[in-house]
């Protein structure tokens, strides 16, 4: 039987190990994730597990997704019923909306994104600059994600202790709001499974098997929940690759895969050393480049789908340059591979890259969709009809509250808010709450009330059909209800020019279209919707989930765990691949700092494993001569990352074709190409 779920040996065994805790370490594509889903269909097909016992946690949504997939293809769909596939965070929203009452939530707590974490933030620290919010925001995620709580904090320069009143205050405002940010998914199940025995209990008895996926980018507090979750009977497989560990900036930390070799005497290391996704050029250059960091455990990776064509790099003088020759070349390969658009991905090293390269597309009719990008849950006409339905979900979030009663304004001045704000501190209250109390009235006069008191009427009335079953009271009716009461076109229209306005508008439409087939998809009411977008917009912003036959835009980052058959990587240079700040470039800045340097390099090597690793068949690698950045143009060189490939063996060099072109004749040129003119 084993034979049939096509495995190899090694993998044999880390699917039939059931005797205690075991770790599959090995390279990119060596079916690290085919394990855990044949584990899973073992479990359930060949011992008899239920799947309700069965957790298996993913890093990003889109992950969870394919996984889910490829296990319905093994698991009939009877048996895997109530089987849990899913991120970290999104286990975390399960067990604090069970677990809730015994940390002082209501199990409709809203969950604040890193746009209103910082909003708290900057209210705090009384101050607009930016970078300041920044910093103090990053440390304070750092430290829930070391769970280490404000007291166990030892500051040991006046800005660490700054960082840490704030850190105390702003719990205590989360709580207050009955909110909780996107650290806090993971950590207070942790602090609550350490001091609660009983729920402890339960959820060791709930889960009878766990599975990790992409174990090396876990910080500090995954992995003490892992810990927790699996408790006495240790019964867990963990899965990961030290070489793909690119997370070390939120806290993530490869130590976690040392970590689990101490505390668990009889953990069962599998290694993994065939690559059953790559050709050979390009399983040696992912080979070649890794091999200049140092590693935790030595690995050999092989492949037997033969040596594969050349990789090639391509040097371009400008990034519109850049964008379109990659257009293009889709464009042929398309057609002359008869490849599906979705064979192709791009991979970029950061966000900004994705405009020009959009642009580009759109101009050569090539369908494309992005993903792991900054976007559309950003929008502020997504953020106001969002603000919207975390208030009827949570009327003590305050920064919804504020949101939503000022956009549209409805007659709500901003010192009737100063008025409102000072009275509900004062008597503990939310704001929304302050409105009901009887002695508002000594506060704020009548006439000034009077629409507080109309916008809190509509939210109650929504409210209170919020948490009703889908059968009883359908979700879509509720939106519609909300949206026309709110008239937010009309408001657009008020705000903005006719293009603008027609746009966002589009934009809404999108959000409640997705919204209504989302909630008929999966049985959610209105609350649990709100939920599932925060979600969404912590991890894979924009990931709207269609299948669709689209070259994917993708940062390196989130295109962890994914493979295609043709890859091309922009913008591999220098400064942008490995990645460095003006300081890096110019300055001397990092001789002081040379250890870190070095790190960051590393994680950036490794980065670029990632990139060249999701390829199949065939890699394409650009660089651009010049580059923009803000008003400046930049002189650029290859990235040192090219020539630890091993340029010459394997691999060839092209220039820009349209070297010397204008951007108007370079287009003319490639639609010719392009219709065979
Ligand atoms: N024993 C096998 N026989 C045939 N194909 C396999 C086998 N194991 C894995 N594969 C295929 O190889 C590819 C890579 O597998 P998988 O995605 O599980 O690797 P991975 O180790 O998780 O990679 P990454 O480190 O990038 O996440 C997939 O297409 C998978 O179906
Ligand atoms: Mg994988």
């Amino acid at each position: 039987m084993i034979e049939s779920l096509g495995l190899n040996q090694s993998q044999q065994e880390a699917v039939l190990y059931l005797d205690g805790p075991c770790l599959v370490l090995a390279g990119a594509g060596s079916g690290k994730t085919r394990v855990i889903t044949q584990k899973i269909a073992y479990l359930i097909n060949q011992c008899g597990y239920d799947a309700r016992s069965i957790v298996a946690l993913t890093f990003t949504n889109k992950a969870a997704k394919e996984m889910v997939e490829r296990i319905s293809h093994i698991v009939e769909k009877k048996n895997s019923k109530g089987l849990t596939v899913c991120t970290f965070h999104s286990l975390g929203v399960r067990f604090l909306r069970q677990e809730a009452k015994h940390i002082g939530l209501k199990d409709t707590f809203s969950i604040l994104d890193a746009h209103d974490a910082g909003q708290i933030i900057q209210e705090m620290l009384a101050t607009t600059d930016r970078g300041r919010i920044k910093t103090v925001q990053q440390q304070i995620s750092l430290w829930k994600n070391d769970l280490l709580e404000p007291d166990d904090i030892v500051p040991t320069t006046p800005d660490e202790k700054d960082a840490q009143r704030v850190y105390r205050n702003y719990n205590a405002t989360l709580k207050a709001y009955q909110a909780v940010d996107f650290d806090d998914l993971i950590r207070l199940p942790v602090l609550l499974m350490r001091e609660n025995e009983e729920v402890r209990d339960r959820w060791q008895k709930r889960i009878k098997y766990l599975l990790v996926d992409e174990y090396q980018d876990t910080n500090v507090c995954q992995y003490e929940w892992v810990k927790l979750l699996t408790g006495w009977h240790q019964k867990f497989t963990a899965v990961g690759d030290d070489d793909q560990a690119i997370y070390a900036w939120r806290g993530a930390t490869i130590e976690n895969l040392a970590k689990l070799t101490k505390d668990y005497s009889n953990l069962k290391v599998i290694k993994l050393e065939q690559n059953y996704r790559s050709v050979e050029t390009i399983l040696n250059a992912a080979n070649k480049v890794i091999s200049n960091n140092p590693n935790l455990f030595q690995k050999t990776l092989w492949s037997t789908l033969g040596k594969g064509s050349k990789i090639q790099i391509i040097s371009m003088d400008n990034e519109e340059a850049e964008a379109e020759t990659i257009g293009m070349r889709i464009s042929a390969d398309h057609f002359n591979k008869k490849a599906q658009w979705k064979d192709f991905a791009v991979l970029y090293r950061g966000n900004h890259q994705a405009k020009v390269i959009e642009q580009a597309f759109r101009q050569l009719h090539i369908p494309y969709s992005i993903s792991g990008g900054q976007s559309f849950f950003d929008r502020a006409e997504i953020r106001d009809i969002l603000a919207y339905m975390r208030l009827i979900a949570n009327d003590q979030d305050d920064p919804a509250f504020i949101r939503a009663v000022t956009t549209p304004k409805r007659g709500v001045g901003q010192t009737t808010l100063q008025q409102l704000g000072e009275f509900a501190a004062s008597n503990q209250l939310s704001l929304f709450e302050a409105i009901f109390a009887l002695e508002i009235n000594e506060v704020i006069a009548e006439r000034q009330l009077k629409p507080l008191m109309v916008f809190a009427q509509f939210i109650q009335r929504i409210q209170d059909r919020a948490h009703k079953p889908v059968h009883q009271q359908s979700p879509n009716e509720l939106l519609d209800e909300m949206m026309s009461y709110i008239r937010y076109e009309d408001y657009l229209y008020d705000h903005h020019d006719e293009r603008a306005a027609l746009s966002r508008w589009q934009n809404v439409l999108d959000l409640l279209e997705w919204l209504k087939r989302k909630a008929q998809e999966d049985d959610m009411r209105f609350i649990d919707l709100v939920q599932h977008i925060a979600l969404i917009t912590m991890l894979e912003r924009n990931e709207q989930e269609q299948e669709q036959d689209a070259v994917t835009l993708t940062t390196l980052h989130a295109s962890k765990g994914l493979e295609f058959p043709y890859v091309y990587m922009v913008g591999v240079e220098e400064g942008l691949l490995p990645h460095m700040g003006k300081e890096d470039e110019y300055g001397d800045t990092n001789k002081d700092n040379e250890e870190l340097y070095v790190q960051r390099i590393q994680e950036e090597r490794r980065l670029m494993y990632v990139g060249i690793t999701r390829a199949q068949y065939e890699l394409t690698l650009s660089w651009c001569k010049k580059r923009r950045r803000a008003r400046e143009e930049l002189i650029r060189e290859p990235s040192r990352f090219i020539s630890e490939m091993g340029i010459d063996s394997g691999s060839q060099t092209i220039q820009d074709p349209f070297k010397d072109m204008s951007p108007k004749e370079r287009l003319a040129q490639l639609k010719q190409m392009l219709t065979g003119g």
